[in-house]
This record gives C-alpha cells, structure tokens and sequence, in this order.
C-alpha cells in the first residue's frame, strides 16, 4: 500500500487478486459500519473488475460476516436499456451476488429501467435521474448525509470503474455531466461508451460517500490512473475528481498501475 495525493494505491498481481481483494475489504468494511451503526450502505459500479469483485464476494467464506438484510445498496450509474437487459448494471450485479443474498428488497436501489412507468423514471433519462435523486433524498434523511448536490447520503463505500480516456460513473472528459455542479443526479446522452443513453451519479454526489474505492485492471487505464494522479482537471480526466469525504482507495492490478511511478 503506499498513498500519495491523498490517494491510498494497492497494486495487485493480476485482476482476479485485486478484486478478491476488493471483496474482502468489503466484507470488512461493511460489516464495520454495521458495528458502528447498525446498517450499511454500498455504491455498486458496473465494469469487468466491478461485477468480478461481485462474484468474489459471492463465493467469500466471510461472506455472512455482513448481515445482508441490514444493508443498503444504490447504483452509482446505470445504462437507460430495458429492465433485466443484459447490459444494464442492476442486472448483472444481480446475477452475480444480489440473488444469492438476503437482501431486504426495500433497501436495494436500482436506477429506473427505460421501460418502466414514466412516474417511476421510465420513458426519459431524465425521468430516471429525477427520480433517482428523490430516492437519494428519501435515504440521506434515513442513512445521514448532507446537501450540496442536493441531499445524498452519506454512503459508507462508494465502488467506482474506469474507462481509458478516464471516465467514472457515466462521466466522460468534458461531457456536460462532468460540468454538473449542482445536481445529484444526471441524465447522459449520447455516450462515447455504448449504451448512449445512461443515468449517473455526479461527482459532487459521489464525493459524499465516506469512502471512495476505484477497482481497475488492464494496461488501457494505465495512462487514465497516471493523469489522474498526476493532478489532471476533472474535466479532463473526471476520475481525477473522484475523492471520498474521508477516504480514497485505489485496489488495481499491476498493469493499470504501471504509469504511477514509486
Ligand atoms: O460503462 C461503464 O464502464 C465502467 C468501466 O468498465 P470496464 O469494463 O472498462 O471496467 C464502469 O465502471 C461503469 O459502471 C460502467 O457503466
């Protein structure tokens, strides 16, 4: 582990540690803010290493150290495709831990699907980012948190991907997403990244989770992470602004961290 920026790096040997690794940190730190205040709650990320991670998880021998029932699970972004598409994020999380857990279903936080009803978010990205940030608003009175992008709770861990050109979320360089200020939550159109159409955290949300985590593996994030930490503009490189109120932790594979340097 070495941290520098204010950015905690764990470089790994290859991507199936690092997210084995991600996942117990999980475990542990879910169940950690369990023990201090009763319940939890996580931000899911889309991306191979984040559903990978998923899996660990799933197939963890610790995995019933967090009760699952007392957890609250939200998306950080989602891809505006019909419920149960293979493509949307909710959808794969599922498939790959959600199902297996004893979830309370009132506690798990998909973003709308684009054909569900138009007043639960459906027909219109923007329908969707509306209503997401009513359900943020909902669990920041029940979970704690604060307003700034409007109320958004105060998530324990907040998982995070990378794309090459540095995106987050579905925040792309110098996208009018990245240029968000006062939103919570926003509607993506056209996407350098198919699907176009999404719905994502803003930065100004993502930062009010207590702690920040990005997974990333593969030599193509390579130059992203290194600008990144290098100190580049959030326009530029939106994972630069990618920060934690009290933590930020990189979990990567010895590829993605080849640019940073000692
Ligand atoms: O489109 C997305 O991509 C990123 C990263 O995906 P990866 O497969 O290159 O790791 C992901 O974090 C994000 O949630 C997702 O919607």
């Amino acid at each position: 582990m070495s941290t520098s920026a204010g950015i905690e790096v764990v470089v790994h040997a290859d991507e199936d540690s690092a997210a084995r690794d991600a996942a117990d940190r999980l475990l542990t730190a879910l169940a950690a803010a369990q023990a201090a205040r009763g319940s939890a709650s996580v931000v899911l990320t889309g991306g191979g290493i984040g559903i990978a991670m998923l899996r660990e998880v799933a197939a963890s021998a610790r995995r019933d150290d967090v009760d699952w029932g007392a957890v609250e699970v939200f998306w950080g972004d989602e891809r505006f495709v019909p419920a149960g598409d293979a493509e949307r994020n909710d959808a794969q999380a599922r498939e790959a831990l959600l199902d297996a857990l004893p979830l309370d279903p009132a506690r798990v936080h998909p973003m709308a699907a684009s054909d569900a009803p138009e007043d639960a978010g459906g027909g219109d990205p923007d329908h969707a980012a509306d209503a997401y940030a009513k359900t943020l608003s909902a669990a920041a009175s029940r979970l704690g948190g604060s307003s700034g992008a409007g109320p958004i709770p105060a998530f324990d861990v907040l998982l995070a991907g990378c794309g090459p050109e540095g995106h987050v979320l579905s925040i792309f360089p110098d996208s009018p997403a990245v240029h968000a200020a006062d939103a919570g939550v926003v509607a993506v159109r056209d996407c350098p990244k198919p699907p176009p159409t999404r719905v994502s955290l803003t930065l100004p949300a993502a930062r009010h989770a207590r702690e920040v985590w990005l997974v990333a593996a593969g030599g193509g994030k390579a130059e992203a992470l290194a600008r990144a930490h290098g100190g580049a503009s959030e326009v530029d490189v939106p994972l630069a602004g990618l920060r934690g109120a009290e933590r930020t932790l990189w979990v990567l594979d010895r590829e993605a961290a080849a640019q940073l340097g000692s």
